[in-house]
């Protein structure tokens, strides 16, 4: 670094060589964080080397594991963040495009930082390719078609983000970057070995330990957004590379035909029952669904109708997508042959109101 950078540098963080920190950078106390004192994710590894070698059978197990993480966290606001951060668009572009991530370095830093655009879009293209597969894994373990998702993203432009954190004599009043959802399709981050993501899982800020071997990606979407932050250390500076993976700029943003029908009924469905049981009770064995017509159009309740057989079939799907549990699971016997009790008997399994419960608060108003 020549000197007038390193200058730059110390003024940024004047604060940081006093001896306290100063306000602009003090999170809020109901915030507070003790950044050492937070629990391990224990966040599953998803190894892609089967998806990627195309091995099938591994690829769903994958898509599998991809499901149960994502169906299972919360979301959260700012004060200053204790870093620096540089921003880039990344687009697969030839070497004289003008968007092409070395003539960007050149022109806002300066000839000797040319080669660092290069080396910057070689990290995005490996980005892009690594995004591009975790999106179709993500759309198999949604059920959508599999080449759906993997298409809608092939021409995006995307972002890269480089994260510099400076040691922070106060690791507990400030925080690196404050409590937030990656606004982004998915956003996969490479961390050093300093450590400091922590992810809201359990109500509660959980760390994800660096590892040398792999990327943490966080996803967006049906799948809960995954509120993150990052603390900052009193000794060690630490630095964080983000690729979020972002759609083309005219891109329409609708969720895939057969996932936003399955969720519709089931947020009619999710209703329903939640009335129904305040009503009956959970020994109920008669249920009449007033204000839900798909389901009341079922003559009788009889999921063996054929009028009800696209809706038993849909939601049964939505409940293997949003239990992770096999639907058959619950088709226990020719004696559950209305739809009312087939739904108690799933409610009754509890984990489904919870993800119901889930999908609602995730769509905002349920009304
Ligand atoms: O540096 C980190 O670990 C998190 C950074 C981050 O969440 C972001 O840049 O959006
Ligand atoms: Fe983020």
């Amino acid at each position: 670094m020549d000197s007038s950078n390193a200058s730059l540098h110390h003024l940024s963080f004047f604060e940081l060589s006093t001896n306290f920190v100063s306000e602009k950078f003090v999170w809020p106390r109901e915030e507070n964080h003790n950044a050492n004192q937070e629990d391990d994710l224990n966040e599953p590894i998803v190894d892609l080397e089967g998806f990627f070698n195309g091995e099938k059978d591994e690829a769903r197990q994958t898509a599998e594991l991809v499901r149960s993480a994502c169906l299972s966290h919360d979301r959260f606001c700012l004060k200053l963040p204790w870093k620096e951060t540089i921003s880039c668009c990344f687009h697969e572009s030839g070497p004289d495009d003008p968007q092409a991530a070395h003539v960007f370095f050149r022109s806002a830093f300066g000839q000797e930082f040319e080669h660092i655009g290069w080396i910057f879009q070689e990290y995005c293209k490996a980005m892009k390719r690594l995004s591009v597969g975790i999106i179709e894994i993500l759309g198999m373990s949604l059920g959508v078609d599999e080449s759906h998702l993997k298409e809608y993203f092939q021409e995006g432009s995307s972002i890269m983000r480089c994260n510099f954190y400076p040691p922070c004599q106060e690791p507990g009043l400030a925080l690196g970057t404050g409590p937030h959802c990656d606004p982004t399709a998915l956003a996969i981050l490479h961390q050093d070995q300093v450590g400091g993501l922590q992810v809201f899982a359990d109500h509660k800020w959980k760390s994800v330990r660096p590892r040398h071997d792999a990327l943490v990606a966080l996803t967006n979407g049906v799948y809960k957004s995954c509120g993150h932050r990052a603390v900052v250390n009193k000794w060690k500076e630490r630095v964080s590379l983000v690729y979020f993976l972002c759609p083309r700029e005219d891109k329409i943003i609708v969720p895939p035909e057969n996932l936003e029908a399955v969720i519709a009924l089931v947020r009619k469905a999710s209703r329903g029952i939640a009335e129904v049981t305040e009503r009956d009770g959970p020994d109920a064995n008669v249920v009449v669904f007033d204000n839900y017509p798909e389901i009341n159009d079922c003559p009788k309740h009889c999921i063996n109708a054929p009028s009800t057989v696209n809706f038993r079939s849909k939601f049964l799907r939505a409940v293997e997508l949003l239990t992770g549990q096999k639907a058959s699971r619950f088709r226990k016997s020719e004696e559950e042959s209305s739809l009312a009790v087939f739904l108690l008997n799933v409610l009754r399994k509890n984990r489904l109101r919870t993800c119901l419960r889930n999908v609602l608060a995730h769509e905002g108003n349920p009304e």
